[in-house]
């Protein structure tokens, strides 16, 4: 059954890794345990799918699907060769059922024994290090959300009345901040623009004014990505100016972002951080923007490193795509958020501290509700789009799987922009070809202004004013930008990022690549450059005759210029995958999908590539109908945070 395995790989099913941690284990093991080295690599396997776990339920309810095998680039004489898993499953004695695979794991060596590879929880198998990671998530929020908090509530009352008004209207929005006094653990999730950030700085200015010590609260505010975190200093920043005027509430509360590999402080060459629970992090607040983001290795380390006493609030949209790496944290913890429940306790609680009444249908006293439920707050309503207006309309009803409205848009986007003006400012492009000329004018016409400001430099020696120019070219690179659905072949990103610079640059586009005008990519952290994984930068000549150099703007706002030749690891970025494209906007997003229906395409993807458009939004497609399919699609992701 190994073989198996090894075929998959030859065939581009596995990944190298998963074989060889099969192959490995039953070295260890011994003749007669291929079945459990088998388990092994299928654990392995779904690692790289971003599962930190495989559950054995839905592993023999759906082999195939669970697995998500055969692959959809699965070439013809690999499906003849190889056999599918629900195949392979049914012919191992000890495998042909749920019953006997639970049986045969419990009894062997590498399973639940002091230090074993493989830890099985229920019916949940997981490599040794990710069932760590959990269990330390698990048991590190559970603390921190039972460490009750004393709150004079009638001086809470008093402040929230301060920044919210003293209206009698449900405030989901003050509820957060209520709910953020009480424990150490708060959840605020929302899709754009429903006032995450409006809410966040309100609670920290609360928590500021309630602290019971002189000295400030100290807060850091963290992001999974570079861009995610220079977004969440400026949106703070903002925000701080909507506090009531007059106050100083914003005095204590700092704008800077950092990424989350930057508050722990990496260490070279190794997986863990310079701080964790030996070297915990000075900070009574931690904020994390963009939670969504944030997977099972780099939560269990931000757990590790944070203070017994310092509360942590995650902000994100939960309906998001997760991260690359295993974890969906975030989707996992507001599993039952759409609900939003309260116990009694908490709805009284809640009551004392506002000027209305939670209402009925919102508290339920069955004693079952959800842990996290009574930390997390999920705002609905979006403050930037109308549901029933272009982007907002379209974010929504894809969110909602609901395809009533969608399935004309689709097919007569334009009818629909001519009668209803609310509706011009998204888009179908149908063709069958991905060089078409109308895909050429939107590109070519999304980019010119950008183009003509690189044209535009700057005739001076003055360093500053040629930074300012840098700054202002990649806000423009902000402006317009293509979204795919996958990497590779025709619809793909590589060969619209070939076209879009032939398009743009013709000739001028040289062998080597680097050119005046090319975005850039950064695809793995660089620590030596100080450079992160989804950082952008773009190509420029100062002066005349000076090299080729690659602005990238830090989080403080200044401009770097480096070498082209320092750089090792980066893609052309006129498009980027949807994936990478997680915490960042644009003004004007084209989004296109691939010409036929891939596994890939998800409710989850294309939500999260609808709302990178703050204006304009294009649909580029061969066939738009199968954005009907793909909403059908949810992302089904394993893992034990969401079991007791
Ligand atoms: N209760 C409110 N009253 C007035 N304005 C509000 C309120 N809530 C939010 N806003 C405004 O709505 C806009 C969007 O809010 P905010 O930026 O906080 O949303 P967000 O959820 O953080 O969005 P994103 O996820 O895109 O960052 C902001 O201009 C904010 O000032």
């Amino acid at each position: 059954m190994i073989r198996e395995l090894q075929l998959w790989y030859q065939h581009q099913w596995i990944r190298a890794i998963d074989v060889s941690l099969a192959e490995q284990l039953q070295r260890q093991l011994g003749k007669g345990n291929e079945a459990v080295a088998l388990m092994a690599g299928l654990v392995s396997y779904q690692l790289g799918l971003g599962h930190p776990c495989l559950d054995l339920t839905q592993l023999y309810r759906d082999a195939n699907a669970t697995l998500a095998l055969p692959p959809d680039h699965a070439q013809p004489e690999s499906l003849e060769q190889c056999q599918k898993p629900a195949q392979l499953l049914a012919g191992i004695s000890g495998l042909t059922s749920l019953e006997q695979c639970q049986q045969l794991l419990s009894q062997s060596a590498a399973v639940n024994t002091p230090n074993s590879p493989l830890v099985l929880d229920g019916t949940r198998l997981y490599l040794r290090r990710y069932y760590t990671y959990e269990q330390r998530i698990k048991t590190d929020l559970t603390q921190r959300m039972s460490t009750q908090q004393n709150v004079d509530t009638a001086a809470l009352k008093q402040v929230l009345d301060a920044l919210f008004g003293t209206q009698s209207e449900l405030s989901w929005q003050r509820n957060a901040c209520a709910m953020a006094m009480r424990s150490l653990f708060t959840i605020v999730t929302g899709g754009p623009g429903t006032g995450k950030t409006y809410t966040v700085v309100r609670l920290l200015a609360t928590l500021q004014q309630l602290r019971e010590q002189a000295e400030p609260l100290r807060i850091r505010l963290a992001a999974p990505t570079g861009k995610a975190a220079a977004r969440m200093s400026e949106s703070i920043g903002e925000e701080l100016g909507s506090l009531p005027p007059g106050s100083d509430l914003s005095k204590d509360i700092s704008t800077e972002a950092v990424t989350l590999h930057r508050l722990l402080g990496t260490l070279p060459n190794s997986r863990g951080f310079r701080h964790n629970s030996n070297n915990p992090l000075h900070t009574d607040v931690l904020i994390i923007d963009e939670a969504s983001m944030v997977d099972i290795e780099m939560m269990a380390a931000v757990v590790a490193a944070l203070p017994a006493h310092a509360r942590l609030i995650l902000l994100g949209d939960k309906d998001q795509l997760a991260s690359v790496e295993a974890g969906a944290i975030l989707g996992q913890l507001c599993d039952q958020a759409e609900y939003g429940h309260y116990t009694p306790a908490l709805a009284s609680w809640l009551n004392a501290t506002s000027n209305y009444s939670i209402p009925d249908d919102k508290i339920d006293s069955s004693g079952e509700l959800w842990p996290y439920l009574q930390h997390t707050t999920m705002f609905h309503e979006s403050r930037r789009f109308d549901p029933n207006k272009g982007i907002g309309k379209l974010a929504h009803d894809v969110n909602v799987q609901d395809t009533d409205w969608l399935a004309g848009w689709l097919r007569n986007s334009q009818a629909i922009a001519a009668a209803q003006p609310e509706f011009d400012n998204i888009q179908v492009v149908q063709t069958q070809l991905p060089g078409h000329a109308s895909i050429k004018h939107l590109v070519e016409a999304g980019y010119a202004p950008l183009k003509a400001l690189i044209e535009a430099r700057p005739d001076s020696d003055d360093d500053q004013q040629l930074d300012k120019w840098a700054v202002a070219v990649l806000n423009q690179l902000a402006q317009f930008q293509l979204l795919t659905a996958i990497r590779d072949g025709d619809w793909g990103m590589h060969q619209f990022n070939q076209r879009v610079a032939y398009w743009l640059y013709g000739d001028k586009v040289t062998e080597h690549g680097w050119f005046v005008g090319r975005p850039v990519m950064v695809t793995h952290n660089d620590y030596s450059m100080d450079l992160r994984n989804g950082d952008i930068g773009m190509v420029l000549q100062r002066r005349a005759n000076d090299p080729l150099r690659v602005a990238f703007q830090t989080a403080d706002g200044a401009i770097r210029w480096i070498l082209p030749s320092r750089l090792t690891q980066v893609d052309t970025a006129y498009a980027m995958t949807i994936h990478k494209s997680q915490g960042s906007e644009f003004t004007h997003t084209v989004m296109i999908m691939p010409e036929h229906d891939v596994p890939i395409l998800t409710k989850e993807l294309l939500y999260t590539g609808i709302t990178r458009a703050k204006e304009r939004f294009t649909l580029v497609s061969a066939q738009p109908q199968l954005v009907i399919k793909a909403i059908k699609r949810r992302i089904q992701r394993s893992g034990g945070l969401a079991h007791g």
